[in-house]
């Protein structure tokens, strides 16, 4: 649907380094990585803002590469949504159709139907100044989907939400996508949001595609460190194997498969390590070693702990209660255990 081949920009201090990526058609694809490492930059490509000779852009089949990005038959939600404010809601949905050359009953049939669908229904003849957050990125999501695109670019649509529209929105993207079937390519710094909204997902670091693929699979299966740690792994350690045993700083441990072949790391969710005072006795399968807890901090609904082990340490959750009812505090000698299956190599 989407095939972006050979993508490089260069400027001054950044360069997006040969992207190649498919999205296929109907799918809903996230390009997630922290900030300034690019994401816009291939976003706007695909939108035709930036152009690139070497860099061929087909969307459902037909070369996008040199054509003006209006000719594209893309749309774009941007975080600030960039309404007119002269306008009304009405007149913000149905901007685009001025220039639009598709059937006009249709059309005005489509509007109808996204009014509704986003719940701007009883705003239509409101001037736009004084909507609330989640209103006006409603509408602009109309205004984007009110030409029928081919495809959905969305920048970051979440991000400039306080967080009770942020769930609004994220919903009625979710509902949306499933309804129309309309391919949608995000942008986001945020791997939750990604998590919730896409299928499949590109990480990008420093201008590279470091990783790409099903999102549940990015997600338990990185396979670069700067990948790992931005899926929330936050314990990688450079490893050594041998057959089913991974050697660690002085720590060894068997696993539940052999690594594949020149796997360098071992890393682990914090939610899969648990934390044992020490002497407690733990699962017979489970690897355990003995540390020292040297940091707890408070996250809300969780807390984190750190723990000294050898010379690596370990970053372990645990939920408010538990740690509430246990005395656990900096400088306790604990135990930190897992099992096998928590452990993923690459
Ligand atoms: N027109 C430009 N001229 C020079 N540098 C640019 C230009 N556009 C982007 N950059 C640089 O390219 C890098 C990547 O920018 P980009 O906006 O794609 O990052 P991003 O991953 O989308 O980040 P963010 O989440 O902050 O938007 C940044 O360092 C940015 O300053």
């Amino acid at each position: 649907m989407i095939h972006l081949e050979h993508l490089d920009i260069e400027f001054p201090g950044f360069r997006v380094d040969d992207v190649n990526l498919h999205v296929e058609e109907g799918e809903f694809f996230a390009l997630i990585g922290p900030t300034g490492s690019g994401k816009s930059l291939v976003l706007e490509s695909i939108a035709g803002l930036v152009r690139q000779a070497r860099c061929r852009l087909m969307v459902q089949g037909e070369d996008m590469s040199h054509l003006a990005p209006e000719k594209r038959g893309i749309g774009i939600v941007y975080q600030d949504n960039a309404l007119f404010p002269h306008l009304n809601v009405m007149q913000n949905v149905s901007f685009g159709l001025r220039y639009y050359k598709g059937n006009r009953q249709e059309a005005r049939d489509r509007v109808e139907r996204l009014i509704d669908m986003l719940g701007l229904r009883r705003l239509v003849h409101r001037s736009v100044a004084r909507l609330s957050g989640g209103e006006k990125q409603r509408i602009s999501i109309a205004r984007a989907l009110s030409v029928n695109p081919r495809v959905l670019l969305l920048d970051e649509p979440l991000s400039a939400l306080d967080p009770n529209f942020r769930e609004e929105i994220r919903l009625v993207l979710k509902e949306l996508h499933e309804t129309l079937g309309t391919t949608f390519f995000m942008v986001t710094h945020d791997f939750s949001e990604a998590m919730f909204l896409a299928n499949r997902v590109g990480v990008m670091h420093r201008g590279k595609l470091e990783q790409i693929g099903e999102t549940r699979d990015v997600f338990c299966r990185p396979n670069t460190p700067f990948v790992a740690k931005f899926v929330g792994m936050k314990n990688v350690f450079s490893a050594e194997f041998e057959g089913k045993m991974a050697h660690f700083d002085a720590l060894s441990c068997a696993l539940e498969h052999t690594p594949a072949l020149g796997a360098e790391y071992l890393a682990l969710r914090p939610e899969d390590i648990e934390l044992y005072p020490r002497g407690a006795k733990i699962p017979e399968h489970f690897a355990h070693f003995s540390g020292k807890l040297v940091g707890i901090q408070d996250l809300g609904f969780v807390f984190e702990l750190a723990a000294q082990v050898a010379g690596l340490e370990f970053r372990t959750i645990l939920d408010r209660k538990r740690m509430l009812a246990s005395s656990l505090c900096p400088g306790d000698e604990v135990q930190i255990a897992f099992p096998p299956s928590a452990v993923h190599c690459f």
